[in-house]
C-alpha cells in the first residue's frame, strides 16, 4: 500500500484518501499518493491561518531567520533526492529538476537573510517637533495558487518571502505536482514553524482554488499560472477589496540580428525554446531573425533541434523530458497542425516519440516562414515548439517582437552594443535577455513581466517585500 501524503491544517496532518501522482516519463510509474482537499477543509486551513496570523506577525526575527534558514540547509543538503522527485513528477531532465532544488534552497536562504534586512524611514515632519516613521508589515493571509512547471521553484519564492515578513499561507500546488511542494511543507513544519502559520491543501482549482478565491479572509493571493485563471483571481479579488499578483503567460521574442555569432545564437535560441520541454512563461516560442544570417541560422538551428535527445527525464542522455500530461500534449499537437494549417514550413520534429513506458514525449519543433499574425505566434503554446519570423531589420525585429498582448522575457543575440543598449532600453518585457536565453532566470533579482504577462508589484529578490508588507506612516509629536 503506498503512503498517502495529507493536507497540513493548523498543524495536523489530515486526509483519508488521495490521487495517485503519476510519472509523466513512464505512466506505469506511480509518484506518490497524495490527499485533495475539500471545500470545508479549505476554508479550515484559512481559519487556522488567521488565528496563527497575530502572533506570527509578531514572533522575533531570529526565530523567522532560524526556520527559514533551516528549511534551506535540508533543501540543499537533500538536492540530487528532491531533484529526482522533482523529475518524477513533473518531467523535467535530472539536471534540471536538481538545478530548480538548488534555486528553491537558496531562495530560503536569501529570504532568511531579508528577515534580518527588515528596515523602514524615518524623516522629518513637515511640521516642526513632529517625527514620522515609515515601516512595512505583513499583510495577513497569504493564499498562494502555483502552476505544474515549476514545482519547487515557484512555491518557494511565494511562500519564502510571505513568512519571512510575518504572514501566514494557505499554499494550494498545482493538482499535478503536489510531491514537491509537499516536501518542502514538510522541511518547515520540522524546522519549527509554528502551527496554523503554513497550510498546505493540495486538490483541485475548482474546489481548493475556487474557495480561496471566496474567501473573505484570505487577505491576499499570489498567483502564476494561465491568463484565464488569472483573470478569475482578478475577478474575485476586487471583489473582497484584496492585495493580488499574477503571473501568467508568455509569447517571448529572441531577435538574432545579422551580426550575431552564429554558435551563441543557435545555443541560445535552442535553450529559450525547447529546454524543460518549453513548458515555461519565460520559454521563447518566436524566433524574430534579420535576412542576412536567416538561412545559416535556420539550418544550424534545424539540424540541433532534430538532434536534441528527447527521454525519460532520469536518463543521463536526455536533453528534453517529456510533456507533463496528455491535455497539454494534445494542446501542443493541436498547435503544430495549426501552424501546418496556417502554412508555416516545418523543418523539424512535429511528431510524437513512442516509448515502452508510454510516456507524453514530442519531438522539439520548429516552424521556419511564419508571420507575426499566425496564432503559432500569438498564442502561448508551452511546450516544444517554435517558430522562426524572418525580417529584414533590426527595426522590424523590435516593431515584430513588441507586437504582442504579452510582455514576459524578450531577448536578443547580437554583438552590437548600440543594438542591444537600443532593445533593453526599447523592448516592452519586463525582462530582457542579451546574448543569454529568455528563460532560466536568478533568484535574487526581480520577476515579472508587462502587458497582459503580469499584474500587480514583481516576485523576488527584495522587490518581493512590496506585495508581502504593507507601508504604514506614523506621525508622533515629540511632546
Ligand atoms: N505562466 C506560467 O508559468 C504558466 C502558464 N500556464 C499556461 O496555462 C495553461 C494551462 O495550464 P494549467 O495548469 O491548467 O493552468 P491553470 O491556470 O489552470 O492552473 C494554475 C493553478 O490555478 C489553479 N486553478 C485552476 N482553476 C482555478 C480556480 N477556479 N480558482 C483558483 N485556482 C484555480 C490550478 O489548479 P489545478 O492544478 O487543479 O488545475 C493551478 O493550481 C498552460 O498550457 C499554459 O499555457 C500554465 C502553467 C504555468
Ligand atoms: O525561466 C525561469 O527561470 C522561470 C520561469 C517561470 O517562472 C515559469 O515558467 O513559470
Amino acid at each position: 500500500m503506498t503512503e498517502l501524503h495529507k493536507n497540513l491544517i493548523n498543524g495536523e496532518w489530515v486526509g483519508s484518501d488521495g490521487v495517485e501522482n503519476i510519472n509523466p516519463s513512464n505512466i506505469k510509474e506511480v509518484v506518490g499518493v497524495y490527499a485533495r482537499a475539500t471545500a470545508e477543509e479549505t476554508k479550515q486551513a484559512i481559519a487556522a491561518a488567521k488565528a496563527a496570523f497575530p502572533a506570527w506577525s509578531r514572533s522575533g526575527i531570529l526565530e523567522r531567520h532560524a526556520i527559514l534558514r533551516k528549511t534551506a540547509d535540508e533543501i540543499l543538503a537533500r538536492k540530487q533526492e528532491l531533484g529526482e522527485l522533482l523529475s518524477r513528477e513533473e518531467g523535467k531532465t535530472l539536471p534540471e529538476g536538481i538545478g530548480e532544488v538548488t534555486r528553491a534552497g537558496q531562495i530560503f536562504d536569501f529570504f532568511a537573510g531579508e528577515v534580518l534586512r527588515l528596515a523602514g524611514e524615518v524623516l522629518p515632519s513637515v511640521r516642526p517637533g513632529v517625527g514620522v516613521e515609515i515601516t512595512r508589515e505583513p499583510i495577513g493571509v497569504i493564499g498562494i495558487i502555483t502552476p505544474w512547471n515549476f514545482p519547487i521553484a515557484i512555491p518557494s519564492w511565494k511562500i519564502a518571502p510571505a513568512l519571512a515578513y510575518g504572514n501566514t499561507v494557505v499554499i494550494k500546488p498545482a493538482d499535478l505536482v503536489p510531491a514537491s511542494t509537499w516536501a518542502i511543507v514538510d522541511i518547515l513544519v520540522r524546522a519549527g514553524l509554528p502551527k496554523g502559520v503554513l497550510n498546505l491543501v493540495m486538490g483541485k482549482g475548482s474546489v481548493v482554488g475556487q474557495t480561496m478565491l471566496d474567501s473573505k479572509d484570505v487577505t491576499a493571493i499570489s498567483f502564476t499560472g494561465s491568463v484565464g485563471t488569472g483573470k478569475r483571481v482578478a475577478a474575485a479579488s476586487i471583489e473582497h477589496n484584496r492585495k493580488f499578483q499574477l503571473e501568467m503567460g508568455g509569447k517571448n521574442p529572441t531577435i538574432v540580428l545579422d551580426d550575431a555569432d552564429l554558435k551563441v545564437a543557435v545555443e541560445t535560441v535552442a535553450q529559450s525554446a525547447f529546454f524543460s520541454t518549453g513548458q515555461r512563461c519565460t520559454a521563447a516560442s518566436r524566433v524574430i531573425v534579420t535576412e542576412g544570417i536567416h538561412d545559416a541560422f535556420v539550418e544550424a538551428l534545424a539540424e540541433r533541434t532534430r538532434n536534441l535527445r528527447v527521454g525519460d527525464a532520469l536518463d543521463k542522455n536526455t536533453e528534453i523530458g517529456p510533456v507533463v500530461d496528455p491535455s497539454q500534449l494534445k494542446q501542443d499537437t493541436d498547435y503544430i497542425e495549426i501552424g501546418k494549417g496556417e502554412g508555416a514550413k516545418l523543418v523539424a520534429g512535429g511528431d510524437r516519440v513512442t516509448s515502452a513506458n508510454e510516456g507524453y514525449f514530442l519531438q522539439p519543433t520548429l516552424f521556419t516562414e511564419a508571420t507575426n499574425s499566425m496564432r503559432i505566434a500569438r498564442e502561448e503554446i508551452f511546450g516544444p515548439v517554435a517558430a522562426v519570423i524572418k525580417v529584414k531589420d533590426y527595426e522590424e525585429a523590435l516593431a515584430t517582437s513588441n507586437d504582442t498582448e504579452f510582455g514576459l522575457s524578450a531577448g536578443i543575440v547580437t554583438t552590437s552594443l548600440k543594438h542591444a543598449t537600443h532593445f533593453k532600453r526599447n523592448s516592452e518585457a519586463g525582462m530582457v535577455m542579451v546574448n543569454v536565453p529568455t528563460a532560466g532566470v536568478d533568484f535574487h533579482v526581480p520577476f515579472g513581466g508587462r502587458k497582459g504577462s503580469s499584474y500587480g508589484p514583481r516576485e523576488q529578490g527584495r522587490y518581493a517585500a512590496e506585495f508581502f508588507t504593507v507601508v504604514k506612516t506614523a506621525y508622533t509629536a515629540a511632546g
